[in-house]
């Protein structure tokens, strides 16, 4: 699903009211909204809109009119305001269906009973820094304590960046309205979004061709289950998926089985993992079901032709955990990958070696997973700020066509065509060797035949879940074994409503 700036919005938003009418618009946002109070409402309170001018104001309108579920409702509002339309027409629809209007401002002791408070104040026209009523209007949502669904987006963040105003709405879900906004994904606004949905209300892509901005993706349930590969009934363990793991070392063997384990788990048939000698004895006493191949890593030119004979029965390549940043290392590394024709996804110390012949691979079947401090170097342009990451990785992948996950708490994919924002994930992924397992994952998806930016946007998907999954299980002390083994789990995707999508759960 396209996640937009706010000029794409207004323009796919501009287009979708010529066609429909702005008043039948705002009528399927309140029914979506009204459909989620339920869900995030609690105790035996009113449900409080709190509307500014605008029509994300009369979207707060809108939802209480909707709301058939038997609460008290009661709506915060401008009672001079001109408001749209659209805004008029629900604002009616409220006072028949009998929800209690009060003037602004409102206080916080006027919401602190709510059952759930529904934040209309601004939309995806909001400008930071707030205006002084605005602001009046969050600090007292903030100071109140309730739960707040958000409308659109929650009120001081900044719709397109992410940034936050001093003054802001945290919300416990927030429903966008069309299409997700692209500054609910990104930090620091991203811990007000809290649950994001989306209520697409027939709205079209195309409508932003004319806009400018650069295209932003996230993946939804529905697309990342079409993305998965499906094993053909005739299948043999080859044509299953056959990626080879060039990874590990004396020192550190872990990061070979876990990036095995990863592509195993996430279905590959046949497995392969070329190590060197020194790691052997540690790989075969983890790995039963995958094949272990040596080669001695003191000649390289003899391991990258070992490695090389491999390639032959294997359809995809994942390199780099846990080999270390030797010399020997460097040239195994730009020989395996200079010289084949199979896809790669390169991780770890990879991106140390590859960084320096990054010309060598300009627009090559490879995908790279760094982390912000491996790629502050393989980007040659140093410490990746946060607010910063969304056009680094751009500017990166626009330079050198190669297609780039940066890891983080939203993980970016960008490919040439495209950036992919993943909304997937958890904090108990923050424990070592995880990372490896996600690099198996794309490799066997890779070996299934994904495009590289497919791959990679369905393996950090996938690898977000699993996380959840596993800390589902386990609660505490997460380990990255846990999360391959979740994998299939994760992999299931329940049948999701076109109309109210779920695009993440708070953390
Ligand atoms: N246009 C449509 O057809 C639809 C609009 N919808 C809702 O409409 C919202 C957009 O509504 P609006 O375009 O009325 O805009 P907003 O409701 O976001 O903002 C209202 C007004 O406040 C102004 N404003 C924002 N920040 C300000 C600041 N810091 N200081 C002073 N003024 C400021 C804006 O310029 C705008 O005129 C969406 O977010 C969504 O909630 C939905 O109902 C779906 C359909």
């Amino acid at each position: 699903m396209r996640a937009v700036t706010a000029a794409q919005m207004r323009a796919i938003d501009a287009a979708a009211a010529a066609r429909d009418g702005e008043v039948a618009l705002m009528r399927a946002a309140g029914a979506a909204i009204a459909r989620l109070i339920d869900r995030y409402a609690h105790g035996d309170g009113p449900i409080v809109g709190v509307a500014g001018n605008g029509n994300n104001g009369g979207d707060a309108y809108a939802a209480l009119a909707a709301y058939a579920g038997g609460r008290r409702r009661i709506v915060y509002g401008d009672p001079a305001a001109e408001g749209s339309r659209a805004r008029h027409d629900a604002r009616w629809r409220a006072r028949i269906a009998g929800v209690e209007e009060r003037p602004l401002p409102v206080d916080a002791n006027a919401l602190r009973g709510a059952a759930l408070v529904l934040d209309g104040v601004l939309g995806v026209n909001a400008r930071l820094p707030l205006d002084a009523r605005s602001a009046a209007a969050v600090a007292a949502i903030a100071a109140s304590g309730a739960a707040v669904l958000a409308l659109d987006i929650p009120t001081g963040t900044e719709p397109t960046t992410g940034a936050v105003d001093a003054h802001v709405v945290r919300a416990v879900a927030t429903i966008a309205l069309g299409r997700p906004k692209l500054g609910t994904l990104l930090d620091p606004a991203r811990d007000c979004t809290g649950a994001l949905w989306c209520a697409p209300i027939g709205m079209r892509d195309a409508d932003a061709a004319g806009v400018d901005d650069p295209p932003a993706e996230v993946l939804d349930p529905a697309a990342f289950a079409a993305l998965l590969p499906v094993r053909a009934d005739e299948s043999d363990k080859r044509s299953s998926g056959a990626p080879l793991i060039v990874a590990g070392s004396t020192q550190f063997p872990g990061a070979a089985v876990l990036c095995a384990w990863g592509a195993a788990r996430a279905g590959a048939g046949y497995v392969t993992v070329a190590a060197p000698e020194g790691a052997a004895a540690a790989l075969r006493a983890h790995l039963v079901e995958q094949v272990v191949v040596t080669y001695d890593e003191r000649d390289p030119a003899a391991a990258v032709q070992t490695i090389l004979d491999l390639t032959n029965r294997c359809s995809a390549i994942a390199i780099g955990p846990g080999l270390g940043l030797s010399d020997d290392s460097a040239a195994i590394v730009n020989g395996v990958v200079g010289g084949t024709t199979l896809p790669v996804v390169a991780d770890a110390s990879a991106l140390y070696h590859l960084a320096k012949r990054l010309d060598a691979y300009r627009d090559a079947p490879l995908v790279i997973t760094p982390h912000a401090g491996e790629f502050a170097r393989i980007s040659g342009k140093g410490t990746v700020a946060p607010d910063e990451r969304l056009a680094r990785v751009r500017e990166f992948v626009d330079r050198t066509g190669i297609v780039t996950l940066l890891k983080g708490r939203t993980t970016l994919i960008a490919s040439r065509d495209a950036t992919h924002l993943n909304p997937t994930g958890t904090n108990a992924l923050a424990t070592a060797g995880t990372g490896d397992v996600l690099t198996g994952a794309i490799a066997t998806l890779l070996a299934q035949g994904l495009a590289p930016v497919d791959a990679a946007r369905a393996g950090a998907y996938w690898h977000g879940r699993a996380g959840s999954v596993a800390l589902a299980h386990r609660h505490r002390g997460v380990v990255a074994r846990d999360v391959a083994e979740a994998l299939g789990e994760a992999s299931l995707v329940a049948p999701q409503d076109p109309e109210l999508i779920r695009l993440f759960s708070s953390r």
